[in-house]
């Protein structure tokens, strides 16, 4: 089974509008409420494919409960936590012709929902994934990745991790099946621009060398670079098409690349999924649906570097 946890799960709401003037009272021509946060989107998209998951987190307060219900409207099955104060965050972006966000803090986590979460994901075993997605609220320690890790290392699960800088770092001594850094998360954790594939290739490999099995870099609108864990070097161009949303391409990118795996059992078959539903969230007003993601992925040629 494939668990995702999110510690920070959300409500997006997404406005429409000509432009943005700061200081005046502006309008929205469109909006929409959505569930989000990076594993809700992961466990959506993989619902969408047709792949079981069990999406796992702390939900608080009205909003808490609105997205536990929009998720059992979609057929989503849900693990939650359910905090005793506090009210789950409400997440703004801004469409004005760029995307502009402002993610909310979020409710403070008391140390009994952490260890209620814990005994949980204690039932893991061999052979089930769980993917690790989205920022850490602030009442939780920074390495709250890496202590879920350590506590589920010897019991065969794979791991996959979308996290950010030194949080994402720290977690590659647990070995994940995959990581996702986008182009820009990839350069930050190197501390240094890398400009061109090569330099991101040669990064991604060391980065494989700390303990990566898989690392797949997304580079938006210019597509996706795959370092497999057999050493094969992959690389895709984003398909051409229309940007209406693309907050939570990168979640959908690991949801696809999730199922391709899981009904191939190979990298490269997986990694154009990846692309496809990451591209096809991208497209959309909402999250990448089967039929969209199968158009896409029948237009895709990998190139072997
Ligand atoms: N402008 C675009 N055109 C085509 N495909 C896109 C575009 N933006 C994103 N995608 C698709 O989605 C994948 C992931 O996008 P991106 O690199 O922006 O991830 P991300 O930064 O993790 O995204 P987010 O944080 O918004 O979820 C890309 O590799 C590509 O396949
Ligand atoms: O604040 P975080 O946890 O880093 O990111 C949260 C978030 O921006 O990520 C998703 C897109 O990836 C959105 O659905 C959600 O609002």
């Amino acid at each position: 089974m494939i668990y995702t946890v999110t510690f920070n799960p959300s409500l997006d709401y997404v406005l429409q509008l000509e432009e943005l003037q700061m200081g005046r009272v502006n309008r929205a021509e469109k909006e929409q409420l959505t569930v989000g946060g990076k594993g809700l989107n992961v466990s959506l998209v993989l619902g969408n494919l047709g792949v079981d998951s069990v999406a796992m987190g702390f939900v608080g307060g009205f909003v808490g409960d609105e997205i536990a219900r929009q998720l059992q409207n979609t057929g989503c099955r849900t693990d939650f936590i359910r905090l005793a104060r506090g009210v789950s965050r409400i997440n703004v972006k801004l469409h004005t012709g760029q995307e502009t966000e402002i993610n909310g803090a979020g409710p403070d986590i008391e140390p009994v929902a952490l260890q209620a979460l814990q005994h949980k994901l204690d039932r893991l075993q061999t052979g089930d994934v769980l993917v690790l997605a989205g920022s850490i609220p602030r009442s939780l320690p920074d390495d709250i990745y890496q202590t879920v890790m350590a506590r589920l290392q010897q019991r065969g699960v794979d791991f996959v991790v979308d996290a950010t800088g030194r949080l994402l770092g720290e977690t590659l001594r647990y070995r994940p099946f995959l990581i996702k850094p986008n182009h820009h998360e990839l350069a930050e954790i190197a501390g240094r621009p890398l400009d061109d594939d090569r330099q991101r290739i040669a990064f991604a490999r060391q980065l494989q060398k700390q303990g990566a099995r898989n690392v797949l870099v997304s580079m938006a609108g210019d597509g996706a670079l795959l370092c497999a864990e057999d050493g094969a070097v992959y690389k895709l161009p984003a398909p051409q098409g229309k940007v209406v949303n693309s907050v939570g391409a990168g979640d959908s990118m690991v949801a696809g690349f999730l199922a391709g795996w899981q009904c191939s059992g190979d990298c490269r078959q997986a990694f154009c999924w990846g692309v496809a539903a990451g591209s096809a969230s991208a497209f959309s007003p909402g999250l990448a649906t089967r039929s969209q993601v199968e158009a896409l992925r029948e237009g895709l040629r990998v190139e072997r570097l």
